[in-house]
């Protein structure tokens, strides 16, 4: 059976319920998704593994996802470095920078460089709002992630992926097959594309929401944040 996924329209109008019907903040739904994404990476790459975890972050909510996660990987140990070159002006987004530069995260502007110098990369780049081509200067980066033998874990979506329609035919994106995906709330359309070990996070959605955008989701277990899913979205 195919699995039941969430269209861009379907996930932004979700987030919308969430935020009004369900009346959560967006610091709340964006603390519980980089909690799930931090869980995710600790299953596929614990400490032992090497601790050095490099965080792209794009402009929007997708890079708030990652600086979120980046905090929580502290905590368990993980020696966190941030790429955000396209850092908002917005309270949220500033707080979330500055409780990352209070426990001395460093933050690069250097890609390349710190791409040899990480154990494993987090692609919060673009999320479910990504859309056209890739803009400056998120292409060479695309490029390197594409090029890098270092595994990578994608929040939400492959970074450059069209949302619906999956990897981009040609220029930046086209080589990308990152090694993880974790997909907030629901798995989007481009999962059908998508290789590698997939979680499924974002522990928020409550019966009403599961039931108006018809989705079908795994059962968590205990107090876990990430449920890994196999093709058929159906929990392994
Ligand atoms: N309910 C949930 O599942 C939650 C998910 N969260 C995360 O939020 C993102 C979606 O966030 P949003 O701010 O709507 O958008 P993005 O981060 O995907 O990107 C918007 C950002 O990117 C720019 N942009 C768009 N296209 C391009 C392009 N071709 N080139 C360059 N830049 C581009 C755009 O201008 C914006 O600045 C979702 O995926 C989850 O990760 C929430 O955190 C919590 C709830
Ligand atoms: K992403």
């Amino acid at each position: 059976m195919a699995m039941k996924t969430l269209s861009a329209k379907n996930a932004a109008a979700l987030d919308k319920d969430l935020m009004s019907i369900g009346a959560f903040s967006l610091d709340q739904l964006m603390e519980l998704a980089g909690l799930s994404v931090s869980q995710a990476v600790y299953r596929v790459h614990p400490p032992s593994r090497g601790r050095r975890i490099l965080v792209a972050c794009g402009p929007g909510n997708n890079g708030g996802d990652g600086l979120v996660a980046a905090r929580h990987l502290w905590h368990y140990g993980y020696k966190p470095t941030i790429y955000y070159p396209k850092q908002s002006k917005n309270d949220l987004y500033q707080r979330l920078a500055t409780q990352l530069k209070n426990l001395n995260i460093s933050f690069t502007d250097d890609f390349p460089t710190a791409l040899k110098e990480t154990d494993h990369i987090i692609d919060a780049i673009f999320g479910f709002s990504f859309s056209g081509e890739v803009r400056e200067p998120f292409p060479a980066v695309i490029r390197a992630l594409e090029e890098t033998r270092i595994p990578v874990t994608s929040v939400d979506a492959p970074s450059s992926w069209n949302i619906e329609e999956g990897p981009p035919k040609e220029g930046p994106g086209a080589n990308f097959n990152p090694e993880v995906l974790v997909s907030l709330t629901a798995p989007k359309p481009l999962v059908k594309y998508f290789k590698g070990r997939h979680f499924i996070g974002g522990r928020f959605v409550s019966p009403d929401i599961k039931e108006k955008y018809d989705l079908s989701l795994p059962e968590y277990e205990g107090i876990d944040q990430v449920v890994e899913v196999g093709n058929n979205g159906q929990k392994l």
